[in-house]
């Protein structure tokens, strides 16, 4: 039994102050490797907390939209030196809090700071153009305003890089934001914000909440005051979200979840596709939105494929995420292992054959964690559950086809279009699958998994409203643009 030492209890972050909720509720969120063991203590608010937040952010923002986007990025870069300072601190934090390895948990970290340092630049390019007048007389020019207070409510899966992509630039571009972070790692999003409150941005300007999804998120997307929200996070909750947000003319971006096919041409470099299979399905024990989940290979090399991949995927490491050995840490939690669990059951129950894991790992150091095997099934019809739903979690469906035309047909029979890969050198294959595939993200010879903070990132179909965040594509989102005419 892990004896816990002191736990911190942390705080909701209201104009420029650390303050309990009014409930003076807290939850504990614990380590997905070892449920006895607490990371910290956080807030179980209310709508009155939420109210005050937003009421603080719309004060703030009638100033903090009449400083320069010069200004604005200042802080932004501010934020950056912190974070980057205290990244280990945060990173192993994160690691405590959602499972994810510590080597990927500082990656993304590090992805943060580039995030804040990328936006802090934007504060000077260009926010519109002249455009010729019909009236040689006049000046017609565009230019952009900031929404006012965003609301931002961001999944556990990437709790330091996804806040921050949606909060930089809604900052940089002049809007107040209020965040809600899952709740399963609501002590890392508190210790990123402690980074904003260090780095000096005005009272007001940045603020927290911790609380159920369905009270606060909810109220997020219900908040009259609130003028655009930034949701990330499944289909079910996003629709919600984006119900709520459209039927009172509020703007707003919902990126959601995937089902995210590989395909393996049968003159595909067979080392490298098994690589990025494992790399693109199982990193983060499989809980990316642009995770791999279905795998078409062509009958040529199907059998070579299959034993190369059982052969990587035994050597996996599983383990709690501070090991250094660790390759694949636990689910986030333990609803999380079941839903996993009940995905795996329902393959069996549907007649795909399952060839590697399956189980849940329970014996001595997991006995404590929600840990799952990384599991492999073949002969998975298309129809078959676990090649249509998200599961969020280790899960791999092989699936054999007869020609490229047959695997981008199959791979677009999906609700979902957020990622998509090719292993092939064959440049028909390259250009038809570019131009056929139904994704946001297209790799050719890459993981299904990554994405790069300066190129717009969005799905297709369900997996997104169709905006796009990250890089100069933000802007669209995160401000509004005004038409200008004027006559002396
Ligand atoms: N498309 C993308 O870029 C990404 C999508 N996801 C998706 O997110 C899911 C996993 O993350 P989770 O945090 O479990 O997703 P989730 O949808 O359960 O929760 C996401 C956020 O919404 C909040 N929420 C819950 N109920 C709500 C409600 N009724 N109204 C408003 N907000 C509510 C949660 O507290 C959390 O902050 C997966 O489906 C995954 O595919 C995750 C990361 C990236
Ligand atoms: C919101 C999900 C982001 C996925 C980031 C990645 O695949 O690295």
């Amino acid at each position: 039994m892990t004896v816990q030492t002191e736990v911190k209890t942390y705080f909701n972050y209201i104009n420029g102050e650390w303050v309990s909720s009014v409930t003076n509720e807290v939850e504990a969120s614990i380590n997905p490797a070892n449920k006895n063991e607490v990371v910290g203590y956080i807030q179980r608010s209310s709508i009155e907390d939420l109210n005050e937040a937003v009421a603080a952010a719309k004060r703030a923002q009638k100033s903090w939209r009449k400083r320069s986007g010069v200004e604005r990025g200042e802080y932004l870069y501010r934020a950056a030196d912190i974070l980057e300072r205290r990244l280990e601190e945060i990173a192993e934090t994160m690691t405590r809090e959602m499972g994810k390895t510590f080597g990927e948990a500082k990656a993304e970290t590090m992805r943060g700071v580039h995030i804040l340092r990328y936006y802090a630049g934007e504060g000077v390019r260009k926010i519109g153009d002249v455009i010729p007048s019909s009236d040689n007389e006049a000046l017609m020019f565009t230019t952009r305003v900031p929404l006012g207070v965003v609301g931002v409510i961001s999944p556990w899966n990437f709790p330091v890089a996804i806040p921050i992509w949606k909060m930089a630039p809604a900052l940089v571009y002049g809007n107040t934001v209020v965040l809600k972070p899952a709740s399963e790692a609501a002590v890392t999003a508190a210790k990123v914000i402690e980074c904003f409150h260090e780095a000096g941005f005005p009272k007001g300007v940045v603020n927290m909440i911790c609380g159920p999804g369905s009270v606060i998120g909810q109220g997020i997307a219900n908040h009259p005051d609130i003028n655009g929200v930034t949701f990330t996070g499944s289909n079910t909750v996003g629709k919600l979200v984006g119900k709520a947000a459209f039927e009172r003319g509020a703007k707003y971006q919902l990126e959601m979840g995937g089902k995210n096919p590989v395909i393996v041409a049968k003159d595909a470099d067979l080392d490298l596709a098994v690589e990025g299979t494992i790399n693109g399905g199982l990193r983060s024990t499989g809980q990316k939105c642009t995770a791999t989940s279905r795998v078409f290979v062509e009958s040529e090399v199907y059998e070579t494929f299959k034993e190369k991949l059982l052969a990587k995927v035994k050597q996996l490491k599983i383990g709690n995420g501070m090991d250094s050995e660790t390759w694949m840490g636990p689910c986030v939690s333990e609803a999380q292992l079941n839903t996993v669990l009940s995905y795996i059951e329902k393959g069996k129950a549907e007649g795909a054959d399952l060839i590697y894991g399956g189980k849940r790992c329970i014996e001595g150091e997991f006995a404590n964690g929600f840990y799952v095997e990384p599991t492999i099934f073949e002969n998975v019809d298309i129809n078959m559950t676990i090649a249509r739903e998200e599961i969020f979690g280790p899960v791999l469906a092989l699936i054999k086809v007869h020609s490229i035309e047959e695997a981008l047909e199959l791979a677009n029979d999906t609700e979902y279009g957020l990622s998509a890969s090719i292993y092939t050198k064959d440049i028909r294959n390259i250009l038809s699958f570019i131009n056929e595939i139904e994704a946001g993200l297209v790799k050719v010879n890459a993981e299904t998994a990554g994405v790069e903070f300066q190129a717009p990132f969005g799905g297709m179909k369900q997996s997104s409203s169709h905006s796009r965040e990250q890089g100069q594509a933000a802007i669209e989102f995160f401000t509004s643009i005004k038409t200008v005419l004027v006559k002396a």
